[in-house]
């Protein structure tokens, strides 16, 4: 296992799965959704980046090497690698990393991966549209969520850019503008519900 806070290898020619994410905790909805997207977009490996704080939340979540020893916890998979590489990099929007990844990593390509309920928000996020244009994009079903994803901005505007779920196996070598969104067997897992479980207890 390498080390959370070093920057990971990249592969000549490998195509690899970004998972951005609070993960206040990790859980099994994580888990699962980049097991699904390895086999379904037919990626070499999946990083999950553990977020300095997601630039939309207004509380903090908990410090880093929590999440990213949580994280470890909760995957434990030959071809995901749990990094804290937006820490190292000094970026916390999407744009920003997704531009400084492909400088690092001339040679590697990213799919940018979110569940249904990222899609609905997109259109929020800073330079949303380049983040579009600049990789391949995979959405993965969340409980409630699909039917918001569909009729979402992002959805709506980049209709055109989409690939149907029956060849989502061509998304990592599409160029941008390129979407798809796949069904999956679903987990209803939420950092929130967890929180208020232990605040709970
Ligand atoms: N159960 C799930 N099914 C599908 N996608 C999920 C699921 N849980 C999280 N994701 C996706 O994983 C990414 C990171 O999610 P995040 O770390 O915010 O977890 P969360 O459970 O959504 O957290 P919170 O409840 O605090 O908002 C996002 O793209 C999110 O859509
Ligand atoms: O770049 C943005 O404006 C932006 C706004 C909201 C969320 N994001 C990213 O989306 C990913 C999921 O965030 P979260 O907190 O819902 O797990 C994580 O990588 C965030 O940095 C990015």
């Amino acid at each position: 296992m390498t080390d959370a806070w070093a920057y990971p290898k990249g592969r000549r020619g490998e195509v690899i799965g970004l998972l951005g994410g609070s993960f206040d905790p990790a859980h099994e909805g994580h888990a699962n959704i980049t097991r699904q997207a390895l086999l379904r977009f037919e990626l070499d490996r999946v990083w999950w980046l553990v977020s300095p704080g997601n630039p939309l939340k207004a509380h903090g979540p908990a410090p880093m090497a929590e999440r990213l020893a949580a994280a470890r916890e909760v995957i434990d998979h030959p071809r995901v690698e749990v990094t804290g590489i937006e820490a190292r990099l000094g970026t916390r929007y999407t744009a920003q990393t997704l531009a400084a990844l492909r400088h690092r990593y001339p040679a590697t390509r990213f799919v940018w991966l979110m569940g249904a309920d990222n899609l609905a928000q997109l259109h929020l996020w800073q330079d949303w549209r380049q983040i579009m244009e600049s990789v391949p994009v995979g959405v993965l079903a969340r409980p409630g969520q699909r039917i918001s994803a569909r009729l979402s901005v992002a959805a709506r505007v980049y209709r055109g850019a989409r690939i149907p779920a029956s060849q989502s196996r061509r998304l990592g070598a599409a160029d941008a503008p390129a979407w798809c969104f796949v069904n999956l067997p679903m987990s209803p897992a939420s950092s929130t519900a967890l929180r208020a479980a232990a605040a709970r207890r």
